[in-house]
């Protein structure tokens, strides 16, 4: 796939799949390490290995499958990503944005993300849910941005402003849900941080993260959710604490990609569950055809 990409390359992909889906999906949803069994819940599946479909990229990521599955939850259609793109395989983020607007033009309008995070803050616990309040994007802050390059006004304008994008009714609507759940006492909200990765931080770097404000750090999610605002949708974002990042030099323990994804499994059925619940009381206009 080529670095520049262009309104009719997502127009070609999201034509292709119309063509191939009844689903005429509102809402989308990124799966993050491990947790891909979100896309388990959706009922009447359509679903596409991302080699089959023009000009996706590829999941090379273990715990991320590569597939696209449309289909319902609870009666809203919905398109899941099991599987999403980080910079660190080697992708543009460009190509690690692809989907959103391919979405954007499948008439998505509102974007879910999920992902696997360690936590800087005291009080998280490994197995915590954090409900994403705010981000800091450090690739974007350098200058590696997914909207650099000569601005496409058909997605949105130049300079998008970026507060206030974690949907305030939807984080609300969450944190009831997860009352009645009976799992309010595990749940978060916080600020994630995007970094490059692909190597977990080094104490100096948890460090000043934790000194930055930083309540969970991951490598992936603020370029989607920086190209889902830039053309207008509305988001909402989930951070699985699957480790406490390392701040102490004095601490013998370390972070493995393995671990990461054992934690995704604990839990799994309530990432379900409230993801699920959260869809069904959204406010969408479900056009079936
Ligand atoms: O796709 P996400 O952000 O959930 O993946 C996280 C960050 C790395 O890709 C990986 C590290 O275990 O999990
Ligand atoms: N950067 C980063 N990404 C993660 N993804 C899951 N855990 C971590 C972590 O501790 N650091």
């Amino acid at each position: 796939m080529k670095d520049q990409i262009c309104y009719d390359d997502y127009q070609k992909t999201a034509s292709w799949l119309l063509s191939q889906t009844q689903h005429r999906p509102k809402v989308a949803i990124i799966c993050g390490s491990g947790l891909g069994m979100l896309a388990d819940a959706l009922k009447c599946q359509d679903s596409f290995p991302y080699s089959d479909i023009p000009g996706f990229p590829q999941s090379t990521v273990q715990g991320h499958a590569g597939r696209l599955v449309f289909g319902e939850l609870k009666g809203k259609t919905c398109v899941c990503m099991q599987g999403r793109f980080h910079m660190y395989e080697g992708h543009s983020l460009c190509k690690t944005t692809f989907p959103v607007r391919v979405f954007k033009l499948l008439g998505v309008e509102t974007l879910i993300v999920t992902n696997a995070a360690g936590s800087l803050a005291d009080s998280y616990q490994v197995g915590d849910i954090m409900i994403i309040k705010d981000h800091i994007n450090f690739p974007g802050l350098a200058g590696l941005n997914p909207l650099n390059g000569p601005n496409d006004d058909k997605f949105g304008p130049r300079f998008p402003p970026m507060s206030g994008v974690y949907d305030k009714d939807l984080r609300k609507i969450a944190f009831d849900l997860c009352k009645s759940m009976g799992v309010s006492q595990f749940v978060q909200e916080g600020v994630y941080c995007m970094v490059g990765g692909p190597n977990f931080e080094s104490i100096a770097e948890a460090r000043l993260l934790h000194r930055l404000g930083v309540d969970a750090v991951g490598m992936s999610t603020a370029p989607e959710v920086v190209v889902a605002t830039h053309c207008g949708m509305r988001v909402f974002g989930l951070s699985l604490i699957t480790n406490k990042v390392v701040k102490s030099y004095n601490d013998t323990e370390s972070v493995n990609h393995e671990a990461v994804l054992e934690v995704s499994k604990l839990r799994s059925q309530t990432l379900q569950m409230l993801v699920t619940e959260l869809v069904s009381r959204m406010d969408i206009n479900n056009n079936t055809t």
